[in-house]
């Protein structure tokens, strides 16, 4: 174990026996962050019901808006990725997220403003709501119960999800999205229904039994996926718009829990631009050097960085028509971009959407990553929870 100059420890080279090793990974994990990511399906059971005893009835009352605003930081904004993926392309407004504090200069009373955070008083969602308020938008509001935004709703009459906290931020996405996603219900912009829930929540809770710490490497897509990205330079690209959500918060927890670099976006774009990535040092030109017989832990000089290719697959289900493009291109970008890699020596994992719905297509996309970037957090004897360089931001920052 090394101390980094801000007196983190860690190791650079992944342990790997580590991660068979329960006893080893709880030790590593103090603030249980396996836990909490493996509370998912009951993040989305739990959310149902909170959302359930909120008056979102009284959004409808004024009609369909002229547009909705999700507002919030970090895992919070995402939501609002997550419900204009799962609203899709025919939703008949515009969803924007908003990640600075208040509302952009457009918003006025034909609006809706969802204000999100785990905390309830981050100063974007919070500046977001009394904005929203002032302006004579609609207003709902998403957060933990007694805090500065439930304040800010109250006086504002506006509808309250209190969401129970669980530090961190990122621990929650499910409990997040869920509200948010059945506000936008009574809005009429979204078709999520009971059953949708339901099993995306038993998806989520298989997923995260076959990603349990006590399930070995072998069996544990989780694992295999951390193992296979330790020490590479990941990219993760989505075929589809709901894969690249789903890649954007890999893109999240890489960083936050593992630390990792991480490039992110969707095939269709990179195709155009960033897949030159994979032609270059950290691409194809390592790939060329590399001694296919060498022990691949004696690259301590970082110099054998590689790029690892992580490419989410949707499958889809979207509808032929010209809001959507037609999922064979899809499917074959995401063949060719395979092929590529193949052709450079580019290793690259595949992880395959299921489910019926939308939500829970999603969801088996974002979970066996998240558990991946925990784990690799732990490889590498970081805690996954305590990410001082974002306490030591806020300090300087003053925020
Ligand atoms: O959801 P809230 O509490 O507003 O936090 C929003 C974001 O704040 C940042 O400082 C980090 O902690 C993120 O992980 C978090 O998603």
């Amino acid at each position: 174990m090394i101390d980094g100059t801000a007196g983190v420890s860690g190791r650079r080279d992944a342990d790997e026996a580590l991660l068979d090793n329960p006893a080893a990974l709880a030790e590593h994990d103090p603030g249980d962050m396996l836990r909490h990511t493996a509370s998912a399906g009951a993040q989305v059971r739990e959310s149902a019901a909170l959302a359930a005893e909120a008056n979102l009835a009284v959004l409808a009352d004024d009609g369909r808006p002229r547009a909705v605003v999700i507002a919030g930081i970090g895992t919070a904004g995402r939501t609002g990725d997550v419900l204009a993926t799962v609203a899709g392309p025919r939703c008949p407004v515009p969803i924007i997220g908003h990640r600075s504090a208040g509302v952009p200069g457009w918003v006025g009373a034909a609006d809706v403003v969802i204000a999100v955070s785990a905390s309830g008083r981050s100063p974007e969602a919070l500046g977001a709501a009394e904005a929203a308020h002032r302006r004579g938008a609609r207003l709902v509001a998403v957060g933990a119960p007694d805090s500065q935004l439930q304040s800010v709703a109250e006086r504002a009459r506006a509808p309250f999800i209190p969401v129970p906290r669980r530090a961190p931020a990122r621990a929650s996405l499910w409990a997040l999205t869920v509200p948010v996603l059945l506000a936008a219900r009574s809005l009429g912009l979204v078709k999520v229904n009971e059953a949708d829930l339901a099993e995306t929540a038993a998806r989520l809770d298989a997923d995260a039994d076959r990603c349990r710490s006590a399930a070995e490497s072998f069996v544990n897509p989780a694992k295999s996926l951390a193992l296979g990205l330790a020490g590479s330079i990941p990219i993760v690209w989505g075929s589809s718009p709901l894969a690249t959500v789903a890649a954007r918060r890999f893109g999240d927890t890489l960083s936050a829990n593992a630390r990792y670099p991480v490039v992110t976006g969707a095939l269709g774009e990179a195709g155009r631009g960033r897949v030159g990535l994979l032609d270059g040092v950290f691409g194809g030109l390592a790939e060329g050097e590399r001694d296919i017989f060498a022990d691949p832990s004696d690259d301590d000089d970082g110099e054998g960085t590689r790029l690892r290719l992580v490419l989410l697959r949707d499958g889809g289900l979207n509808a032929e028509d010209d809001t959507d493009e037609p999922l064979a291109v899809e499917e074959r970008r995401a063949d060719a971009v395979q092929t590529l890699a193949e052709r450079r020596g580019v290793r690259c994992d595949v992880v395959t959407a299921e489910g019926g719905s939308a939500l829970e297509r999603l969801a088996s996309l974002i979970a066996v990553p998240d558990f991946a970037s925990i784990y690799l957090a732990l490889a590498h004897g970081l805690d996954p929870m305590a990410v001082p360089a974002i306490t030591e931001m806020k300090e300087l920052s003053n925020q």
